[in-house]
């Protein structure tokens, strides 16, 4: 594990954009996440969260600003030098490998940030079979840690929230000390929602930073130490969840000025 004090800045964000033609997706974003919080990220549809994470990942080169990590400018490396720095995530889709086993999903995330397979994994030398055994028991382990016990079942086969956790098991597969989820929440009824907030808390608690995107106000509230909301690609608020939950301007963001007024006390009861 980093050897980063609590609450040291993790992550920095200094004005960083991405247009695509004329539409402004992130626009001059400044933030920062301490070491070993839960940090929320909200807003509406549209918002450029999920840009804003591709930004951090790799998987956009910003057209300005810098993103640093861990004190190494990482903005436009590439998505894989990324991940060996250390920041992996989830997708808002579940993407998980069709026609492969649960167990086998987590062992690629082993092997994600590895060189290509060597002639000797194809030949399955003495070596090879001792490091595969090895992290077939590390993924065994990541996946009773996110509470998953099918081992050698097709992934595809699962229930959706159980394949939702086997992505964040892939994800912790390699190592990371900053775990980006994409509204890892999505499509779940409230018992699973909350299950997922406990997994998120627990991964924190082992020394995983969080990064969490989600539209589900309850789990920003009762599971992150701090949140951002976007709107139209800027920081629109910062502050605990309950103040950005509670901020007009966060709530119009949401409803809009002529917003049904009876949805805005749903939001303050929460
Ligand atoms: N690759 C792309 N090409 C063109 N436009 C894009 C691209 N990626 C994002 N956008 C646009 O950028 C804006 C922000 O989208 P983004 O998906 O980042 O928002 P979001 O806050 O994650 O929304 P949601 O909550 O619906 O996922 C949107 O207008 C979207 O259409």
């Amino acid at each position: 594990m980093s050897a980063r004090t609590l609450g040291s800045t993790l992550l920095h964000l200094q004005d960083v954009a991405k247009h695509f033609g004329g539409v402004k997706a992130v626009d001059g974003v400044t933030l920062s996440v301490p070491t070993g919080t839960v940090m929320g990220l909200m807003g509406p549809n549209g918002a450029g969260k999920t840009s804003l994470l591709n930004l951090i990942t790799g998987f956009y080169s910003p057209d300005q600003g810098s993103i640093v990590f861990e004190d190494a400018e990482i903005a436009g490396h590439s998505a894989h030098a990324i991940s060996r720095q250390g920041i992996t995530r989830t997708y808002q889709n579940v993407r998980l490998l069709s026609g492969f086993s649960v167990l086998d999903q987590v062992v690629t995330g082993m092997y994600a940030d590895r060189r290509a397979w060597s002639l000797g994994s194809l030949l399955f030398s003495p070596r090879e079979r001792r490091e595969r055994r090895e992290c077939e028991e590390r993924a065994a382990a990541l996946l009773d840690r996110v509470g998953v016990t099918e081992r050698r079942e097709l992934a595809d086969e699962l229930p959706y929230g159980t394949q939702r956790r086997v992505e964040i098991a892939r994800a912790l597969a390699t190592g990371p000390r900053l775990i980006l989820l994409d509204e890892p929440t999505a499509g779940m009824n409230a018992e699973e929602s909350t299950q997922i907030g406990e997994l998120v808390r627990s991964v924190r608690d082992d020394g995983v930073t969080v990064m969490l995107i989600e539209h589900n106000m309850r789990l920003i509230l009762d599971y992150c130490d701090a949140a951002y909301v976007m709107s139209f690609g800027t920081v629109l608020a910062h502050g605990t969840p309950r103040e950005c939950v509670d901020d007009p301007r966060v709530q119009e963001a949401y409803f809009g000025k002529e917003a049904d007024a009876s949805d805005i006390p749903a939001l303050r009861e929460l």
